[in-house]
């Protein structure tokens, strides 16, 4: 299946210094995306450059199968909905005058209305004038804004942004059932993987421009091992044995029988079990220290760490 979106060494400098740089996406059919990275790191400019807003300055954009230009960009973006920036909306118009502007702006039957309005759960408040709205209700009609038409492919700049714990709570259930309600594709971005971990299926990760990591959550996971706990009987001796072997344990403060190890490959670790084990150290139990997804974004983007 050809993926939904796919970026060939694209690229985006201004005055000179790159903000996206060779980037190779890949956006398979059918998932919700999380396009993740700090402030700045290039999210928005890649997302409008998919959409043709920012011209690249190197590089090429798939969408749907076909690279965009000029000449079919408007027929890819009328399969396309998308929500950039904050939503927008005239306040003193009801959701649906607002709805109905836009479809005729985008040729799209008026009857699509009542089923956008649906999916976003706006229809009890349909007829109410959007100034009344919170940020979370105008943030879903724009949604419902880029829903109209049917969409392949929806992207979302940051639709998380500024909502409570509420808000943000309606909009991951609103978003993971998109494929499903919808049949839409969506890539959606965040500077928070916390915020969009369970609605996401695959994650691209960012920083300065550049793709640090692409792929499900758990290969992001098992990419980035955290260290291991050896509990043993005698922790001196197993302490003076891994010195030997040139492994670097530590012992925490409140665990005197446990040593602390790091990230080993699976065949080292066993080979230390042995020796450990043949040394008479007392082996009673092995922990692998698993690192939470936030503090494999946050030590990514940090340090700037290519994931193969
Ligand atoms: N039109 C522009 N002219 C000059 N620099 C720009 C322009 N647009 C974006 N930039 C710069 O490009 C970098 C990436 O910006 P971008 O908005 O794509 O990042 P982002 O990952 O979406 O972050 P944020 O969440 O803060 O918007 C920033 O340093 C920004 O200042």
């Amino acid at each position: 299946m050809k993926p939904v979106i796919e970026t060939h060494a694209l690229c985006k400098g201004y005055h000179g210094r790159p903000v996206v740089d060779h980037l190779n996406l890949t956006v398979p059919e059918g998932c919700v995306y999380g396009f993740l990275g700090p402030n700045g790191a290039g999210k928005s400019t890649t997302m409008k450059m998919l959409l043709g807003l920012v011209h690249p300055t190197g590089g090429s954009v798939e969408l749907l199968g076909r690279t965009l230009s000029e000449a079919n960009r408007i027929a890819l973006l009328r399969q396309t909905g998308s929500l950039i920036e904050s939503p927008s909306g005239y306040l003193h118009l009801t959701a649906r005058e607002n709805l109905s502007i836009v479809a005729d702006l985008k040729d799209v039957d008026r009857k699509d209305i009542s089923r956008v309005l649906e999916i976003v759960h706006l229809t009890k408040d349909a007829d109410r004038k959007v100034g009344q709205y919170s940020l979370g209700m105008k943030q879903r009609l724009g949604i419902a804004m880029a829903l109209l038409g049917s969409p392949k492919l929806l992207i979302l700049d940051e639709p998380t942004n500024g909502l409570d714990p509420a808000g943000i709570q309606e909009m991951r259930s609103l978003i993971a059932s998109m494929p499903q309600t919808t049949g839409a594709t969506v890539l959606i971005s965040s500077h928070l993987l916390g915020e969009i971990e369970q609605m996401v299926d695959q994650v691209g990760i960012l920083n300065h421009g550049r793709l640090l990591f692409e792929g499900s959550l758990q290969q992001l996971q098992k990419h980035s091992r955290g260290g291991i706990l050896l509990r043993v009987l005698d922790a001196p001796k197993a302490a003076a044995v891994l010195q030997q072997q040139g492994v670097k344990a530590a012992v925490p403060a409140d665990q005197p029988d446990t040593l602390q190890l790091p990230p080993l490959p699976d065949e080292a670790l066993a080979a230390l079990v042995c020796t450990l084990a043949e040394s008479g150290v007392g082996v009673v139990g092995l922990t692998a220290q698993t690192k939470s997804l936030e503090d494999i974004f946050l030590s990514l983007t940090q340090t700037s760490g290519e994931v193969a």
